[in-house]
């Protein structure tokens, strides 16, 4: 059981100013946590730094106390990233982005090969394994997405807008994976724009103006 902490953090790009600013929240194992806000709120700059690819300008993001100090950090600690822009590599097919990254976090070619198949079923895509990303729809690439991050069974698992080209039915679905996520003792942050699926989250994080409130503790 692994939760994550963020504490009094500031997280910017460059030299300008702060995107956020004294951001106190843990994401804790069992829950699913909502973060929500309108485009350009930060959701993907806190998901980002919950996965250690943004370093926090003041205060600290911790995985079980232990403060993340890079991405490969926060691999090693078992924290998954779901991006928001997918990560897919278009010349492999859907199982082989599965499979790989499987197997780059330690499973077997025989893990990978059931934990793959698992993933696209419980997704809907047992039919799209062998297919290039380039010849999926959008949806079913998110899907895809989606599927490598559960296959890599995460203690944490950040899920950015991972439903944004769903239809209600895969929306659904998605979001009972998540819960599922949850049930086996993984700390889910999911980021949405959308008030329905926040509703479906155990508490929700509402970012805006550089500061964040507590729409549901
Ligand atoms: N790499 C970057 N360099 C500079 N500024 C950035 C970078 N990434 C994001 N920003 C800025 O940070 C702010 C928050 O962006 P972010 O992507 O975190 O918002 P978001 O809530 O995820 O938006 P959306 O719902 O549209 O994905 C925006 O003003 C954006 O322009």
């Amino acid at each position: 059981m692994t939760t994550l902490t963020v504490d009094a953090a500031e997280f910017g790009y460059g030299d300008t100013g702060p995107v956020l600013s004294g951001i106190t929240v843990t994401a804790r194992p069992g829950e699913v946590l909502a973060v929500t806000g309108t485009s350009g709120a930060g959701k993907t700059t806190l998901l980002n730094a919950m996965a250690g690819l943004l370093p926090a300008r003041a205060g600290t993001v911790a995985v079980d106390g232990t403060p993340l100090t890079s991405r490969d950090h926060a691999v090693s600690l078992s924290v998954v990233l779901i991006p928001q822009d997918n990560g897919l590599a278009a010349i492999l097919t859907a199982a082989e982005n599965i499979s790989v990254a499987v197997i780059a976090t330690g499973g077997s070619p025989a893990d990978a090969r059931r934990r793959t198949a698992g993933a696209l079923e419980s997704l809907g895509l047992s039919g799209q394994a062998n297919q290039l990303i380039d010849e999926l729809s959008g949806g079913q690439q998110q899907r895809t997405a989606l599927a490598r991050g559960l296959a890599l069974r995460g203690d944490v698992v950040l899920a950015d807008e991972v439903t944004s080209e769903l239809d209600a039915a895969n929306r659904q679905r998605v979001l009972d994976l998540l819960r599922a996520e949850a049930g086996r003792g993984a700390a889910v942050v999911f980021a949405t724009h959308d008030p329905e699926a926040a509703a479906a989250c155990d508490r929700e994080l509402h970012l805006a103006d550089g500061v964040a409130t507590w729409a549901r503790p």
